[in-house]
Order: structure tokens, then C-alpha cells, then sequence
């Protein structure tokens, strides 16, 4: 399938600069994907992500850089010669015509009649919308709606699908469903999917590859593991995991790693150079130590480790459908740890007065607190 590339795209939007530099490169780690990959474009709020899918539909005019599809240089091309089919935020359904009639309107440009036909009769089968093809967009609910602006994608046949948000306010068991059906629309049929959304946990579940998207540029664009377990930034280290990773602030000197605050330490740090993977050296003295509340467990563990000591009168405790949520006061924020439901029964360790929680040394991000750039590299361990 087509790919789409972006580069060094900068767009100015009612004079604010939203793209600035934006490069979207499929990743040579593509190639380790069987098919072609489902990509998810992360990021918050006002990021320009809507702006990114416009800009590759053709709806918007980048001020400047090149828009390509499956090679083909298609900045000056008009949307309708793109063969691009985009999914907008709040559903563009025609409120005048019923459903089967909008797939019409999508299918319109296969000039085939049968083809036609047989298009808009898949894409109404395989979103499940037989029952409610024939009525209007204001007969539907929220969810029909979403199944509905999908197959106006499907019945299209176009080859590059652009989702913007599809999965965004529905309920649970809804955006659950029609999650899967998206993954299998993309799996069963031959598109390149582009699927936006500002939920890290929905871009972990649904990507082959995420491209995680900040200050109007990509900043990483990787596999899901990849972002999870090696983020190159404290930017990306946030968008990824609930509860988010914690960031503790520490120091490089006399070649050990100093937390600022004091009931933090490394045990068994034997050198900055040797367990940081940066020179003692270095030029980066401030740093941030991020560790993902799942890496956390009680007690202390036997190898280099994480070692927080707290007051137990300091915890919160909080149950979750499978883990337990713990969290303490520190620096300001809530240090957050998940850990094993059965641990509130199996250990006493909790109702010590001192408890030690630890995380080990393969688990903690090293970022510079300058730049927030990562430090650390993962594969050389
Ligand atoms: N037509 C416009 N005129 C001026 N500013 C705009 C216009 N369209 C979008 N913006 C601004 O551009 C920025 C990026 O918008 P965009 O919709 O691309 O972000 P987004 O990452 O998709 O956000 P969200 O997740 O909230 O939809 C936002 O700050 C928005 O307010």
C-alpha cells in the first residue's frame, strides 16, 4: 500500500505556526511488521495532529515542505485525486441523506458501477450497519454514528484511511468493539491506516507503529514496546502508560547518582559510567530518573536498584480491578507504584512502619533535565 510521507512540513493556522518541521518517515523498523502497519499519531491537545491528517488529505496548504503518497509528490494535488479518505472529528455525515446514500456519495469517484456496488455492500457489512443503512444520521447513536462515518471510509476504497479520534467519546464496551473492528478492517483489507487520538493506552493497543507527536513535529515514531520501554525524551516517557512514569530529579557527582530527596537511593551503584551508560565526565550533571509504576515492587531487590524508604503513614492505597495503586508525596508530585492486588494480602510489609519500595536498574530512564533527552541506552545493556 501507499505510503505517506511528510517533509519538513511548517503551517501557520489564523497566524500561529502549527507544523513546524514536520517529518512523518515510515521507520526502517516498518519491516519488521508482517503487513502493512496500523500507525497511530499520539500527542496532546492542540499538537496539530487534526492539522497533520488535513494537510496529507489535501484539505490544507502546508506554507512550506511536500506532502508524498506512495512516492508521488501530491502538495499541489487536490483532495479528490488523493485517493485519501479521512474520518473527521464529530462524524461528516450528510444530516440529509441516509447512510447508503453518503457510502454513494464516498464510492462515487469508482465510475465502475458494479464495483460501486460492491464496494458500498462491504463496507456496510463489514461495520455491521445493515440494520440502520437506510436511516438518517439523526436516527443513530453515538456509536452507530462513529460505525457509520467508518464505512463511508471502507465504501471510498481508497487506500490511504486517515481516522481522526474515531474512538473518542463512546462508552467503554463501544470504543472496546469498534476498536477491534478497526484493527481487522485494517488487517482484512489492504489500506494504509493513519489513526489519531490524544489516549496513549488506545495507541499502545491498537499500533504497529506509534508516532508520537509534540510542539508541531514527530519527536519519536517507533513500535509500541519501543516507546514504552526506550522513550527518547521525558516528552514521550508522559504520553505513554497510566498511571504515567515517575520522574525523580538527581544528580551526577563524585561520579554517583544523588536523589534530591534524600530517601531515594541506588544500591550497589558502583560508578556513574558504568551504570548510567554516560561519562562521569559528561557535561549533563542534572539529570531525571524516570521509572514506570508497574517496574515497582515492595521490599528491597538483590541487584542495582531503586531504593525508596517511606513512612507508612505517608502511602495512599487504592484498589484497581487488578493491581493496587500506591502512591507517596514526592517533590511535589505522587510517586505512583502498581503493584499485585494480592499483595495487600499476601505481605505484611505494608504495615511496617518504614516500607521500602525498589525498582530495578534495567527499569529506570536516564533523561538529561536540560533538554529532557534520554541518557541512558537501553540495548547496551
Ligand atoms: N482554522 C484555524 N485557525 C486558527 N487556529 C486553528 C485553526 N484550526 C486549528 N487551529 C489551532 O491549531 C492548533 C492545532 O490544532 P489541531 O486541531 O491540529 O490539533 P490537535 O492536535 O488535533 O488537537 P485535538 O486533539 O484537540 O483535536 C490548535 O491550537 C488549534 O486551536
Amino acid at each position: 500500500m501507499p505510503h505517506v510521507e511528510l517533509r519538513d512540513i511548517h503551517s501557520t493556522l489564523g497566524g500561529i505556526s502549527i507544523l513546524r518541521g514536520m517529518d512523518f518517515r515510515i521507520p526502517d523498523v516498518a519491516s519488521t511488521v508482517a503487513g502493512d502497519p496500523y500507525i497511530v499519531l499520539l500527542g496532546p491537545s492542540g499538537c496539530g495532529k487534526s492539522t497533520t491528517l488535513r494537510t496529507i488529505a489535501g484539505l490544507q496548504s502546508p506554507d512550506q515542505g511536500q506532502v508524498l503518497i506512495g512516492g508521488e509528490d501530491v502538495t499541489t494535488r487536490p483532495s479528490r485525486r488523493r485517493d485519501v479518505a479521512m474520518v473527521f472529528q464529530g462524524d461528516s455525515l450528510y444530516p440529509h441523506l441516509t447512510i447508503r446514500q453518503s457510502l454513494a456519495v464516498s464510492a462515487a469517484r469508482t465510475t465502475d458501477r458494479s464495483k460501486r456496488e460492491s464496494q458500498i455492500g462491504r463496507a456496510i457489512l463489514m461495520t455491521g450497519i445493515s440494520a440502520i443503512a437506510d436511516r438518517h444520521p439523526d436516527r443513530l447513536s453515538g456509536g452507530e454514528l462513529r460505525r457509520a462515518a467508518i464505512a463511508k471510509v471502507i465504501a471510498s476504497g481508497a487506500s490511504v484511511r486517515l481516522l481522526d479520534e474515531p474512538l473518542s467519546a463512546l462508552d467503554a464496551s463501544v470504543r472496546h468493539g469498534l476498536a477491534a473492528d478497526l484493527r481487522r478492517f485494517h488487517d482484512t483489507d489492504a489500506a494504509t491506516t493513519i489513526h489519531v487520538t490524544h489516549d496513549g493506552d488506545e495507541a499502545m493497543r491498537m499500533a504497529d507503529l506509534i508516532a508520537v507527536m509534540a510542539g508541531g513535529r514527530i519527536v519519536q515514531f517507533d513500535t509500541p514496546s519501543q516507546i514504552y520501554d526506550a522513550p527518547n525524551s521525558v516528552t514521550v516517557a508522559q504520553s505513554i502508560g497510566t498511571p504515567p512514569m515517575n520522574f525523580l530529579n538527581a544528580s551526577i557527582a563524585n561520579g554517583e547518582v544523588c536523589f534530591e530527596d534524600d530517601r531515594i537511593r541506588l544500591r550497589r551503584c558502583e560508578s556513574v559510567d558504568h551504570i548510567v551508560g554516560i561519562s562521569s565526565a559528561s557535561s549533563v550533571k542534572n539529570i531525571i530518573v524516570g521509572v514506570r509504576p508497574a517496574s515497582v515492587h515492595l521490599g528491597e531487590l538483590g541487584s542495582t536498584s531503586l531504593v525508596l524508604s517511606i513512612v507508612r503513614s505517608s502511602l495512599s492505597i487504592c484498589r484497581m480491578n487488578h493491581s493496587l495503586l500506591i502512591t507517596v508525596p514526592i517533590e511535589g508530585q505522587a510517586f505512583a507504584a502498581l503493584l499485585p492486588r494480592t499483595t495487600l494480602f499476601e505481605t505484611t510489609s505494608l504495615e511496617k512502619d518504614t516500607v521500602s519500595i525498589a525498582a530495578g536498574f534495567d527499569d529506570l530512564h536516564f533523561f538529561d533535565r536540560a533538554t529532557g533527552i534520554r541518557i541512558n541506552d537501553r540495548s547496551d545493556r
